[in-house]
């Protein structure tokens, strides 16, 4: 693998019985690049990111990060790696404040001073200082994701996925969501789920296609929407485009 990677994966390969959600996936990145993945419902997005985070278990191929093999590895040994991941649904402890769901996160990597100086490193990069001691439960849809975002940032992950982060939110959470991918890939490599092409499109990163388990196509994301590939399986249907 070239020293420049933080992640590749060889073959990669997940069976669901007969279902083969992830069919022979060659992918790879460079360290601190920031990716997008697209593809349409049921490409084999999620299984790719639980297969890095070992969330599950790959049947087939090679996962390497950062220069160390990492397939079959467990989850908590991989995250201690520097991979995190924020899953589609938030993982916050909706009754307890935004700074204490930052310091359970902190704390799992940190020492106390350490994790001290996480929390308030993530409250004022995340612009939370208005509402640090309000309980999590109490916040808009979109704070909550990005509290969550912080839990994960708070743990200093060298790469870190984002599984749909904008699901659910308004016009201006998505632009300061935006604004907060640039912050975090400013000392983390980053890939990103996303279905908004649009946000998609702000990032404007490299972007990887998915298709029935496999990459269809890796390009910048104005050839991406011109490839008729591409069109066909994903951006030609009107909930895409
Ligand atoms: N735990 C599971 N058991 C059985 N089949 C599964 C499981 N998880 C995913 N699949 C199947 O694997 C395939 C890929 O699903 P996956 O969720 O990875 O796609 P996706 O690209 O993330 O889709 P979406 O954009 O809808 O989230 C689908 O056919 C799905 O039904």
């Amino acid at each position: 693998m070239s020293q420049e990677s933080v992640l590749e994966t060889q073959s990669l390969e997940k069976w669901f019985g007969g279902v083969r959600a992830v069919a022979g996936v060659d992918f790879r990145m460079r360290r601190g690049e920031l990716r997008c993945l697209i593809g349409p419902n049921g490409a084999g997005k999620s299984t790719f990111f639980k297969l890095v985070t070992g969330q599950l278990r790959a049947s087939g191929g090679r996962i390497i990060f950062d220069g160390q093999e990492i397939t079959g590895r467990a989850p908590h040994t991989i995250g201690r790696l520097g991979i995190g991941i924020k899953n589609q649904v938030p993982s916050v402890f909706e009754g307890l404040s935004v700074a204490e769901n930052l310091w359970l996160a902190a704390r799992l990597r940190h020492s106390t001073t350490g994790a001290r100086v996480a929390v308030e490193e993530m409250i004022y990069r995340l612009n939370l200082g208005n509402v640090a001691k309000q309980t999590v439960g109490t916040l808009a849809h979109g704070m909550r994701q990005w509290v969550d975002i912080g839990m994960v940032m708070a743990q200093r992950p060298k790469l870190m996925l984002l599984d749909e982060p904008t699901a659910g939110m308004a016009a201006e959470e998505i632009e300061r969501t935006v604004e907060l991918i640039r912050v975090i890939n400013s000392d983390a490599s980053v890939v990103v789920v996303e279905h908004d092409m649009e946000f998609i499109r702000r990032l404007n990163s490299f972007v990887t296609v998915f298709h029935q388990g496999r990459i269809l196509v890796e390009d910048v994301m104005d050839n991406v929407q011109r490839d008729p590939r591409v069109r066909e399986v994903y951006l030609g249907r009107s909930r895409h485009t």
